[in-house]
């Protein structure tokens, strides 16, 4: 039985309500966070979070608050806010953080600016915190919905993570324990980049051949960045690298993929990121990437392509053309 009794989740949207879920059906105390006064009244009134997860009803009971003060009650926290709403949700929750618990980020990110990977904003803002990341193939409908599934869970400290995995282990979830902050964190980031251009190419109709190309070949880019950044190769073919990659970069269940399948569609990329308000972490992701691959040597021409849809400089066609006819080269280079 692992001592994490107690669990709070920050962050009342569908991957945070998934996440409370687990951890409720794991056996833990479990207390979700929402900055919406609405969510939590209807997840305390109704055991449902329509804003989010509107075909969900769940038997769970929640404890669900706006109070950030319910972090001092926590063996430990979970982090499930969007990637760049990273710094400002750890530095908010400091006052009330016990020394020595472990922070669990779950978003999918880097940061813009700094190119910072989650767990380096933690070191700055919490060094008093246990960094630990969860990642891996898992849409939180599936989770919520009790479809088994299983992702991973690293902190720097075996035995955290082993703990941590034991702490949120339920019947339909299956955690994997890890130390390889750095490759699981490289993984759940880039993927979102790259279904973004495997979405783009199933909108534009241009063949399953095309999409499992493009699958493979970003693999290449997750790949290469992750080893120039010091990952696992075993964690880059692992549930948080090639697992999630395969499922993001084939589903429209993705708000990613299907961000790229609008674009291939041939709707502007304004009208997108407004599109129903959904996050699709990949379009903060993409130019930060590009800036990751310059500093560590990489070449990145998926991400680099993507960027450039995203700024405007290049059309989705003029985007597969140019990744077409770069020129020819061994399948194993670095380039
Ligand atoms: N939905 C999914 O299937 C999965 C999502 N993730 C990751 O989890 C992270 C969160 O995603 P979702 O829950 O899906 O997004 P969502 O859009 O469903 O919910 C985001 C939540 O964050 C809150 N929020 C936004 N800005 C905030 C701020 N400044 N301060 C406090 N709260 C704020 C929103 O009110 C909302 O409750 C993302 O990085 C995503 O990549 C990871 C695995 C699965
Ligand atoms: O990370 C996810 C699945 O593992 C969710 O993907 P999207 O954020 O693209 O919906």
């Amino acid at each position: 039985m692992s001592g994490y009794r107690t669990i709070v989740v920050l962050g009342g949207g569908s991957w945070g309500t998934a996440l409370a879920l687990t951890a409720a059906r794991a056996g833990r105390e479990a207390i979700l966070w929402a900055r919406d006064a609405d969510v939590v009244a209807a997840i305390r009134s109704r055991q449902q979070n329509p804003a989010y997860l509107p075909s969900i009803t769940f038997d769970e009971v929640l404890e669900a608050t706006t109070d950030l003060a319910a972090v001092s009650r926590a063996d430990a926290v979970l982090l499930v806010t969007p990637a760049q709403t990273t710094r400002s949700m750890l530095a908010a929750i400091r006052p009330h953080l016990k020394p020595g618990t472990p922070v669990v980020l779950c978003a999918k990110g880097i940061e813009r600016g700094t190119g910072k990977l989650l767990t380096e904003i933690l070191e700055d803002e919490l060094p008093q915190a246990h960094p630990a990341v969860l990642s891996g193939p898992s849409f939180a409908e599936d989770v919520a919905r009790g479809l088994p599934t299983a992702v991973t869970v690293a902190a720097r400290d075996g035995a955290v993570a082993d703990a941590l995995a034991q702490a949120l282990a339920a019947p339909s979830f299956r955690p994997y324990a890890s130390t390889d902050l750095v490759g699981v964190q490289v993984g759940g980031a880039l993927k979102n980049v790259l279904a973004i251009a495997c979405g783009a190419v199933v909108g534009r109709r241009l063949g399953a051949s095309a999409q499992a190309a493009l699958t493979a070949r970003g693999f290449a880019e997750l790949s290469r960045l992750g080893a120039a950044m010091g990952a696992r190769p075993e964690t880059l073919t692992g549930l948080s690298g090639l697992g999630d990659l395969v499922l993001t970069c084939s589903s429209p269940q993705s708000r990613n993929f299907s961000f790229g399948l609008h674009l291939g569609e041939g709707r502007p990329v304004g009208d997108l990121v407004t599109l129903g308000g959904k996050l699709a972490e990949g379009v903060h992701t993409a130019r930060i990437a590009v800036e990751l691959g310059r500093r560590h040597k990489v070449s990145l021409p998926i991400c680099e392509t993507v960027a450039a849809v995203l700024d405007g400089t290049l059309t989705v066609d003029d985007a597969l053309t140019a990744l077409m006819s770069r020129p020819l080269k061994r399948e194993a280079e670095q380039s």
